[in-house]
């Protein structure tokens, strides 16, 4: 699969908030997408997405025989987190994970078990999302689009509100599961971030 964003631009109101983005994702692209405050790294992750419509440019989806993806269908191929990503405040781990299994399947046949496991948040998996930390709603966010079985994997701000231990966890997650996809990263330029990745899009430029 090939993501191609030929001069893409984004207006809200009567004001570019980027323009002239240009890149292409393959496979194993791990891509940075820097800025600081406003500059419009979620709003491009989203259009990257298809969730957000450019004002300006082309964005295609190609699949591996040639053929153009529509826009929907590529939804579908996309697991896309951010910090302001809703997690079911009602539910409890194990009842979101099995929400998630029954419209999208999970990574290497993992069963619902194995992502319960492999958050880290096992001894909590009964109580509800609405009493986790920041920092476990955020390890939630990610094993959920980790784990998602998806050629491309956009991650907001991934780092934020992890400690040490949780960093080591991310790392290592998403090591084990990011070969033969195409990462995008929105960051704050965090290092921790950008050591992701190996190129970018600078949006303060
Ligand atoms: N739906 C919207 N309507 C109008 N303006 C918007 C909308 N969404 C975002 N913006 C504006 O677009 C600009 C870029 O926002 P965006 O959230 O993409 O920035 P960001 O780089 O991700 O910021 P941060 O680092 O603070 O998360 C901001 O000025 C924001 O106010």
């Amino acid at each position: 699969m090939q993501v191609k964003l030929e001069d893409i631009g984004k207006k809200y109101d009567r004001h570019f908030v980027f323009r002239g983005v240009s890149v292409d994702l393959f496979p194993d692209t791990r891509v940075a997408i820097l800025g600081g405050n406003g500059s419009g790294k979620s709003t491009l992750l989203k259009v990257i997405s298809g969730s957000l419509t450019a004002t300006t440019g082309k964005l295609s989806i190609i699949d591996d025989s040639g053929a153009s993806i529509p826009v929907m269908d590529y939804m579908r191929k996309v697991a896309f987190t951010g910090p302001y990503t809703e997690v079911i405040e009602e539910f409890n781990l194990r009842e979101i994970v099995d929400f998630q299994s029954k419209f999208r399947p999970w990574r290497n046949n993992l069963s619902n078990e194995d992502v319960v496991e492999l958050t880290g948040l096992k001894k909590v998996s009964e109580r509800s999302i609405a009493n986790f930390s920041s920092g476990m709603r955020q390890r939630v966010r990610l094993a959920l689009a980790i784990l998602a079985d998806t050629p491309i994997l956009l991650l907001d701000e991934p780092t934020s509100n992890l400690d040490a231990k949780a960093m080591k966890w991310f790392h290592e997650l998403l090591e084990q599961h990011i070969e033969n996809r195409i990462l995008c990263v929105g960051s704050n330029h965090q290092s921790a971030e950008i050591a992701l990745c190996t190129s970018e899009i600078n949006l303060t430029k």
